[in-house]
């Protein structure tokens, strides 16, 4: 990683009131890479993410911001001298400033007519051209986060910092916001740090995702790695939907488990005879009328497109499985499945 990059985290820390809430945190951002710091309430996304701002001291490790130390402990570069954008839940636009000096606020250096340009640019990107004239109480909730993002765009940030910046608003226009807040990031080239706490979210909008868990980061990773090569159990749980079976490891990469020898394309890297529990994700278990795996459907939730199945096999154990919703299984129906997964993730211990 060059010492240029926008950011990095060696090993942050940051206490309230000496109870520590943020640990060993680390992570780093080239130029134009989108991370989501993602995980339960109180784990202390926020708090880094402040720590990011300058807004919160730290008691240990150290914050870069473009290879310049930004934070230690000891000593803290204010936020107005990070060259920072933020977007945070409440917009906290100026309520006596039109739309455009709403987004003009941190331009006052430049020339007037570089300014106006800046503006009408900003205001393009957030789809919102033509109501530089406006008022933010005459607009919707949207809008208005639309402005606080131009106004954080506008003087093109080294990095953007958001806390949920949709959460106020209902899911449709969050999802659709989301997708656009990625679109400019890329148009502009701009490293973003993204506090969510919705898993789908993060994995539409990021390069990188970053899991936390009680004040530290239990791993960070592209999306895909992160759904599929998971760290932990927790991660695997918080990343997404599926099932744990318990299972022994055989000779050959096989897994023995309650539907069968599972047979893993790479190696298991643990020796014949471990107890482990082996991830199936519910899009590894495929309904087929030949199938070799005999269940009962007990949970199902239709969401559209898809249905999320629960099954259970005769030993008890369950399985979650994902369909087309064409697959239209009622609960307590028989359901037959095959396994499809190539690659085993396994977790230690047979609990
Ligand atoms: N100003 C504060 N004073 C004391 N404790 C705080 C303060 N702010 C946060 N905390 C505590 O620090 C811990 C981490 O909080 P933080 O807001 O960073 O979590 P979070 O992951 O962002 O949660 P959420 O998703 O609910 O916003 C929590 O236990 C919280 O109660």
């Amino acid at each position: 990683m060059p010492d240029t990059a926008p950011l990095q985290l060696d090993a942050i820390a940051c206490q309230y009131d000496g109870h520590p809430v943020v640990r060993g945190v680390s992570f780093a951002l080239e130029s134009g890479q989108i991370a989501c710091l993602l995980g339960p309430s109180g784990c202390g996304k926020t708090t880094t993410l402040r720590a990011i701002a300058g807004l919160e001291p730290l008691t240990a490790g150290r914050i870069l911001i473009r290879g310049a130390v930004a934070s230690r402990a000891g000593f803290t570069l204010p936020p107005e001298k990070r060259a920072l954008g933020m977007v945070f839940q409440d917009h906290a636009l100026f309520p006596h400033l039109s739309v455009a000096d709403n987004v003009a606020f941190a331009l006052r250096r430049q020339s007037r007519e570089a300014r106006a340009r800046r503006v009408e640019e900003c205001l393009e990107l957030v789809r919102l051209e033509g109501m530089g004239e406006r008022f933010p109480h005459e607009l919707s909730g949207g809008q208005q986060q639309r402005i606080a993002l131009a106004r954080a765009l506008a003087p093109r940030p080294t990095l953007m910092l958001l806390d949920e910046p949709f959460a106020s608003l209902d899911l449709d226009l969050r999802r659709q916001l989301n997708q656009e807040l990625r679109a400019i990031l890329l148009h502009e080239g701009t490293t973003a740090v993204i506090v969510t706490h919705d898993q789908e979210e993060a994995f539409a909008i990021a390069s990188h995702v970053g899991i936390m868990r009680g004040g530290e980061l239990l791993q960070w990773d592209n999306p895909y790695t992160i759904y599929h090569a998971p760290s932990t159990r927790f991660v695997a749980e918080f990343a997404g939907a599926g099932a744990f079976l318990r299972g022994v490891v055989q000779q050959g990469n096989c897994v023995h488990t309650a539907v069968g020898e599972l047979r893993s394309h790479q190696p298991l890297a643990r020796t014949p005879g471990t107890a482990v529990q082996v991830l199936l994700r519910p899009e590894d278990v495929i309904p087929a009328s030949s199938g070799a795996v005999k269940t009962v459907v007990e949970h199902r939730v239709f969401t559209g497109p898809n249905i999320l199945y629960q099954l259970k096999l005769p030993q008890g154990e369950r399985l979650s499985c994902l369909t087309g919703s064409h697959v239209d299984v009622a609960v307590g129906e028989p359901l037959t499945v095959d396994i499809a997964a190539k690659h085993l993730v396994l977790f230690n211990g047979d609990a």
